[in-house]
């Protein structure tokens, strides 16, 4: 069956191994005393903590499994572990009704899909509030980007995609030849860390500039900082919402992600000075940070935020795709040939050269891309309350979510949706009326992996052309299958996280050269 690519996956990252962590972390600290224990007790009694885990509650008129598994505990277990299944079940189940997941958040609502015109675009509900409260922006600096930042993103930035396009070919280029090496003959490889490195350098190039393109500590910094905020998170989300303010200076992770930010702002300090100095004789495309550099109203510490912001929102699921689409082909290598036919042919027929045109003609690898992508998104919270159509009241503070790893494999909405076919989306494009349809870059109801409505993702463009050149770049060079008699790598679950598992690997064998 298809393997859904990684959430839109803004912050749980590392799954399993990092809950692992944060657990010792916390038990490690002294916060466990009688006394800490008595307030939290009171406070949860007294505090807005009840009202979230029973208010949301009350609204779904069912919560998935609730008479198969009696305990509250054991269910929102099953969903940290098995998120997949649960959002399966509850979704053949109660599809056009207002369901319930009970998480370690408190109960989570499924919107049925005909909501979903009304709400795209209600001011009451706020994705960038929404990632701002899982990652606890407060205390960590991480966020989304402001609603002026996605209109910078969207009107200066990506009109101008289409001039990276050369330089990001030469970077992959060059990063292929260094952290692939040649293997002769089938070899095993984890192409995990390659692959987050090209995209790290790839993002940092159009995002900040050339140079932090090039700065090994600046390349390290973003995913080292949001991988730490992460462990910091999930220590915290044990702690009432009260008592957070204290706990966290006992919290050892506090200090390092205070050391990251102070070095990320002397970083960025430098680079924008000599940016501010260079802007008349920039030559080559300029980043999306140049297009803040001169806003008055953005300081320092605004610039530090965007760019982790950045990082969170596009490193680690441009990655995760990338990832995810190799695992795929590896699981599938008879697609292959095809591919790396139709890479060549665009390629020596473009004078053996990308450019914008060129990938937007690569339609089968496009489809492949689109097929291999398939996970939950439109996740919002209310930031105020507001009535539904059917008359439905939700109010302030409620987490809503569209279960589309369930609507994806709907077969009503996909034939065969279960299997895995790289060129669905290329075979749908040749019905008439359809030639411009289901493009990996296409949003709408039944394309739904950059979500929907306002704040669909503005970051497709880029991320459409750094997997394209990856992956072509990939193709014309190697073979790539599972290791023998492996299936397709599973994903690692985790809550509505479905993430590729690093720890896997693939074979690759060096391709006659192009
Ligand atoms: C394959 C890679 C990517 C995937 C799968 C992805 C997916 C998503 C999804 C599902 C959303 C939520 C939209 C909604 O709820 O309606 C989103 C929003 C967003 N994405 Fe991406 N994204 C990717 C790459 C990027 C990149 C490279 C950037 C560049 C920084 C980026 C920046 C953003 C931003 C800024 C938002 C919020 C938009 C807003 O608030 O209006 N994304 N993305």
């Amino acid at each position: 069956m298809p393997e859904p690519a990684s959430s839109s996956g803004l912050l749980v990252l590392l799954g399993r191994r990092i809950y692992g962590v944060a657990e010792k972390l916390v038990s490690e600290t002294q916060l466990t005393s009688v006394g800490l224990l008595c307030a939290l007790v009171m406070l949860l009694t007294t505090s807005g903590f009840l009202y979230s885990l029973v208010e949301p509650r009350r609204l779904a008129k069912h919560i998935v499994l609730e008479k198969e598994i009696p305990s509250a505990r054991e269910r929102r277990e099953y969903f940290f572990s098995q998120p997949r299944d649960l959002l399966i079940k509850g979704y053949q189940r109660f599809r056009e009704e207002m369901w319930g997941i009970e998480s370690s958040a408190g109960v989570r609502l499924q919107l049925p899909i005909r909501f979903l015109d009304e709400l795209k675009s209600h001011s009451a509900l706020s994705f960038e509030k929404f990632i701002s409260s899982v990652g606890m922006l407060d205390y960590t600096g991480v966020g989304a980007l402001s609603d002026d930042a996605v209109h910078k993103f969207k009107s200066k930035f990506n009109p101008t995609v289409g001039a990276y396009v050369t330089e990001l070919h030469d970077i992959v280029k060059v990063q292929m030849d260094k952290l692939f090496h040649k293997h002769e003959d089938w070899t095993e490889v984890n192409i995990n860390d390659g692959i987050m490195e090209i995209v790290s350098i790839l993002s940092a190039r159009v995002f900040t500039g050339t140079e932090a393109s090039q700065n090994v500590e600046w390349l390290e910094l973003g995913p080292g900082y949001v991988t730490n905020v992460l462990v910091y998170i999930e220590a915290l989300k044990r702690w009432p919402k009260v008592l957070r303010p204290l706990v966290m200076f006992f919290l050892p992770q506090r200090q390092l992600i205070l050391r990251q930010w102070q070095q990320a702002k002397e970083f960025l300090a430098s680079t924008i000075a000599k940016h501010k100095l260079q802007q008349q004789q920039i030559n080559d495309s300029p980043s999306l940070m140049d297009y803040f550099i001169n806003d008055d109203r953005i300081n320092l510490e605004d610039m530090v935020r965007l760019q982790m912001a950045i990082v969170v929102a596009g490193i680690h699921t441009t990655s995760a795709s990338l990832t995810q689409l190799l695992y795929d082909l590896a699981a599938y290598p008879e697609g292959i040939p095809e591919l790396r036919e139709e890479i060549k042919h665009v390629y020596e027929e473009n004078g053996r050269a990308f450019n914008k045109k060129a990938l937007s003609e690569l339609k089968k690898l496009d489809s492949w891309m689109k097929e291999s992508q398939r996970f939950p998104t439109f996740q919002h919270l209310a930031v105020d309350s507001l009535t539904l159509s059917n008359g439905l009241y939700i109010p302030r503070g409620t987490k809503m979510e569209l279960p589309t790893t369930a609507i994806q494999v709907d077969d009503r909405l996909y034939e065969k949706p279960q299997v895995f076919d790289g060129l669905r989306f290329y075979e749908g494009r040749h019905k008439e009326g359809s030639e411009n349809k289901h493009l990996y870059i296409s949003t709408g109801k039944l394309d739904l992996a950059w979500g929907y409505g306002r704040h669909v993702c503005p970051g497709r463009f880029i991320a459409d052309v750094e997997i394209k050149l990856v992956m072509a770049e990939f193709l014309l060079r190697f073979y790539i299958r599972n290791p023998a008699g492996q299936p397709r790598h599973p994903d690692l679950e985790f809550e509505s996280n479905l993430l590729p598992d690093p720890t896997k690997t693939v074979t690759l064998k060096l391709a006659k050269q192009h």
